[in-house]
């Protein structure tokens, strides 16, 4: 049996670089900033995170497509939030009795633009070495001249401010609306399982668009504040930093992970950083310096706060470090109810080792 022709496509990196592969999902063209994820699984959960807005991912994990899609149960927002994807092996075909369909149906809808057949080791071994770069694929531009000048279109990550883009735009609430708490949370590109994970613990949350004042927040009257994940440079959002630092005025518990976790310190005087490379799986092993204990984490973070402006910080204590490169993973006020995190304990896809962190936000509101 011979195998139906494939179209080409290209992937052509900032600095001129060339990989040659297979058209995956729409036939089209697309650019955005490369980043790596070295999970093994859970590739839906992470297209459809809105913290990826803007950027085209490579799997490092070599088979994807293989066991399909699932509408709703395995979508962490309203559908694919990547600019696009990188793989080596993609399987048009899926085997699994839950799916609802496939990865290259899903992507079509979705109009994400994707290749394969891309050595992936060596792609991540160089942007690795390099750091984070652009890159655009395409699969109707195959000349490599014409698709690196549209390169000079595709805006730098540094500088973007991308949370009022996949926030909601209206408020919603979640949970039992005689629970015992009430949570503000802060949408800036929310992923569906952290707001579950609240709920489940008994939170009723609403959930406000990103350009909310705190007025409105506070009318809400919430016993804590929650301040989400997101894509975008978080220096780019002294909106989401003024709300912040009224929430502390009021004393009331607050609780950030990972883009609130870097809003937490730019509030609080700290300044963040673009990394030469992001953090991005699902088993980074990151040290608990409260309790001694190491956990493994899920990340996706391209910024970083920056760690000799905790460490000098009279009302900031460092909580969490990255055992891998010491960069830090979470921070606590010593002078208000406040802790973040720059790792996803709802993990989705990952380990469930840092699920304590939503219990620990629950007792502060106690
Ligand atoms: N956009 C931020 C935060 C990501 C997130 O909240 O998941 C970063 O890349 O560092």
């Amino acid at each position: 049996m011979t195998r139906p022709q494939q179209p080409e496509a290209l992937l052509v990196l900032q600095d001129g670089t060339v990989f040659k592969g297979f058209a995956l999902g729409k036939i089209g063209t697309a650019g955005g900033e490369i980043c790596f994820n070295t999970g093994m699984t859970g590739y839906q959960e992470i297209y459809t995170d809105p913290s990826y807005f803007g950027q085209v991912i490579v799997n490092t994990t070599s088979h994807i497509g293989n066991y399909g899609i699932q509408l709703g149960a395995e979508e962490e927002s309203a559908g694919v939030k990547i600019r696009g994807m990188v793989c080596n092996f993609f399987s048009p075909t899926y085997s699994r009795h839950l799916a609802d369909g496939s990865l290259q149906q899903y992507f079509e809808q979705a109009n994400i633009v994707g290749i394969h057949g891309i050595d992936t080791r060596q792609l991540v071994r160089y942007i690795r070495d390099k750091g984070v770069m652009n890159c655009i694929i395409s699969s109707v531009i195959l000349d490599p001249e014409v698709l690196f000048a549209e390169l000079s279109n595709v805006p730098d990550m540094e500088g973007l401010e991308l949370s009022s883009e996949v926030s909601t735009q209206a408020t919603y609430e979640l949970g039992e609306q005689d629970s015992r708490f009430r949570v503000a949370v802060l949408d800036l590109g929310v992923k569906k399982s952290i707001i579950q994970s609240l709920a489940d613990r008994g939170a009723y949350c609403k959930v406000f668009p990103a350009k909310t004042s705190f007025a409105d927040l506070h009318a809400f009257n919430p016993d804590g504040f929650f301040i989400s994940n997101g894509p975008g440079d978080p220096a780019a959002m002294p909106y989401a930093v003024e709300t912040v630092k009224q929430a502390l005025d009021t004393e009331k518990p607050l609780f950030g992970i990972c883009l609130g976790h870097q809003i937490l310190s730019l509030a609080s005087g700290i300044g963040t950083y673009k990394m030469h490379n992001g953090h991005r799986g699902l088993n980074h092993p990151v040290k608990n310096l409260i309790t001694g204990l190491c956990e493994v984490t899920s990340q996706n973070h391209g910024f970083a706060v920056k760690g000799d402006e905790v460490m000098d910080h009279a009302n900031v204590e460092v909580t969490h470090i990255n055992l891998n490169d010491q960069t830090i993973e979470g921070i606590r006020r010593k002078d208000k109810p406040a802790f973040s995190v720059q790792y996803h304990p709802e993990a989705s896809p990952g380990p469930h080792d840092s699920r304590y962190l939503f219990d620990d936000f629950i007792k502060l509101m106690q």
